[in-house]
C-alpha cells in the first residue's frame, strides 16, 4: 500500500485480502444470485472487491449510528436513525449505475433486515423542453441541465425521514418521464448515483454531498470510458430496432457507421468535455476512488485517509 497525501493508494491484490478474516463470504448459492441479477459484473470482482466494499461500508454504518446515539446522549435528545447516504460519482458511462445496482444487492444480501434503495440523479435533469427552451439542449449532464434545488429537496426529506419522490428518467425517451417516480420512503440506505453528485453548484448553499455518510468515484482511463461509451451505444441501437418509439430507432434502422459518427461526435462535445470541466475536479472530493482497468475488472483503488 502506497501513501498519498490524503488517500491510501491500494493495489486490488492487498485490498482483496482485506477482512478476509472477518466476513462470512457469499456461498455459491448467493454469488449465483448476485450474477443473475446483475450479470456484466465479474464474480472474481464480487468477491475480491465488492464484498470488502460492502463489509467497510457496514463499519461506516455502525461507527455512523454510534456517534449520532452520542451526540443524542450529549443534546438530551432521543436518538432517531437516519438513512445512510452513500453517493456515487463519475463520468457518463464509466459504470456508476452498475456499481450502484451490484452494492444494492450485495447489501440486501448481506444486511437482510436492512431497506436498501438506490436512484439516479437522471430524473432530476430538466426535462427536454426546458432545456430547449434554455438552448441547452446540448448541455445535457452540465451543471446547469439538473434542477439541483428539487434534487437538495429530495435528499433533504430523505435524510430527515420524509416519504420523497424521485423524477424518472428513460434513456430510451431521452427525456424525462412524465407522471413517474421512485419512491424513497426511509430506507435504512439510500445509493444515489450520478455524474454531479460530488459538484459544488455555485447557486446553492448547501451540496448534495453534505448529506452523504460514504461516497465512491468511479474511474478509469478516459480511452477506456470511451469504448464503454461506444459499446453502450451499440446494445441501445440494437435494442431500439424493434422499438419504433425509442429515441434511438431512426439511427438503430440506418447505416451504423453513420449513428456510431453522430456517437462519437457526442462523446467528444458533450460528454467528453463535461468529464473534464465538471466531474473529474470532483474526484479528489470521494471516500473511495476505484479505478478500473480493461473490461471493467477493479484494479486500484484509492481510500481517503482521514475520516
Ligand atoms: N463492472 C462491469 N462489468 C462489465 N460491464 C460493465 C460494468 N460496469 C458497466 N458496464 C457496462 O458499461 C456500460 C456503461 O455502464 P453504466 O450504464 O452502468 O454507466 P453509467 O456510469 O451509469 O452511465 P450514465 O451516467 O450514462 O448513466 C454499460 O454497457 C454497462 O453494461
Ligand atoms: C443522462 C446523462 C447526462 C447522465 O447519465 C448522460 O447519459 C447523457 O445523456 N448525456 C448527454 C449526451 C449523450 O447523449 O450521451
Amino acid at each position: 500500500m502506497e501513501n498519498r497525501l490524503n488517500y491510501y493508494q491500494i493495489p486490488r491484490e492487498e485490498w482483496r485480502s482485506f477482512y478476509r478474516d472477518h466476513y462470512v463470504p457469499l456461498s455459491s448459492r448467493e454469488l449465483m444470485r448476485i450474477k443473475s441479477l446483475n450479470d456484466v459484473i465479474s464474480l472474481k470482482d464480487v468477491e475480491e472487491i465488492y464484498m470488502p466494499l460492502v463489509h467497510l461500508l457496514g463499519m461506516r454504518m455502525e461507527a455512523r449510528n454510534y456517534g449520532q446515539n452520542q451526540l443524542a446522549d450529549f443534546l438530551g435528545i432521543k436518538h432517531k436513525p437516519t438513512p445512510f447516504i452513500l453517493g456515487i460519482a463519475g463520468s457518463v458511462a464509466v459504470g456508476k449505475s452498475t456499481v450502484a445496482r451490484l452494492l444494492r444487492d450485495l447489501l440486501t444480501e448481506i444486511f437482510p433486515n436492512k431497506k436498501i434503495q438506490q436512484i439516479t440523479t437522471d430524473g432530476f435533469l430538466y426535462p427536454s423542453e426546458e432545456l430547449k427552451k434554455g438552448h441547452i439542449m446540448k448541455r445535457k449532464g452540465f451543471p446547469e441541465s439538473y434542477d439541483m434545488k428539487a434534487l437538495i429537496n429530495f435528499i433533504n426529506d430523505v435524510k430527515n425521514g420524509l416519504p420523497a419522490k424521485a423524477p424518472v428518467y428513460s434513456h430510451q425517451v431521452y427525456d424525462r418521464v412524465q407522471g413517474e417516480y421512485d419512491l424513497i420512503d426511509q430506507p435504512d440506505v439510500l445509493i444515489l448515483e450520478g455524474i454531479n453528485v460530488l459538484q459544488l453548484p455555485s447557486n446553492q448553499q448547501i451540496f448534495v454531498s453534505d448529506f452523504f455518510d460514504f461516497s465512491i468515484y468511479v474511474d478509469a482511463d478516459e480511452k477506456l470510458i470511451k469504448k464503454w461509451y461506444m459499446e453502450r451505444f451499440d446494445l441501445i441501437l440494437d435494442r431500439a430496432k424493434d422499438e419504433p418509439n425509442d429515441y434511438y430507432h431512426a439511427y438503430a434502422i440506418g447505416d451504423r457507421d453513420v449513428a456510431r459518427k453522430m456517437a462519437e461526435d457526442v462523446w467528444h462535445d458533450v460528454n467528453h468535455k463535461n468529464l473534464h470541466s465538471y466531474i473529474l475536479p470532483t474526484r479528489n472530493r470521494a471516500d473511495l476512488i476505484l479505478n478500473k482497468g480493461e473490461n471493467h475488472l477493479v484494479d486500484e483503488l484509492y481510500l481517503r485517509k482521514f475520516v
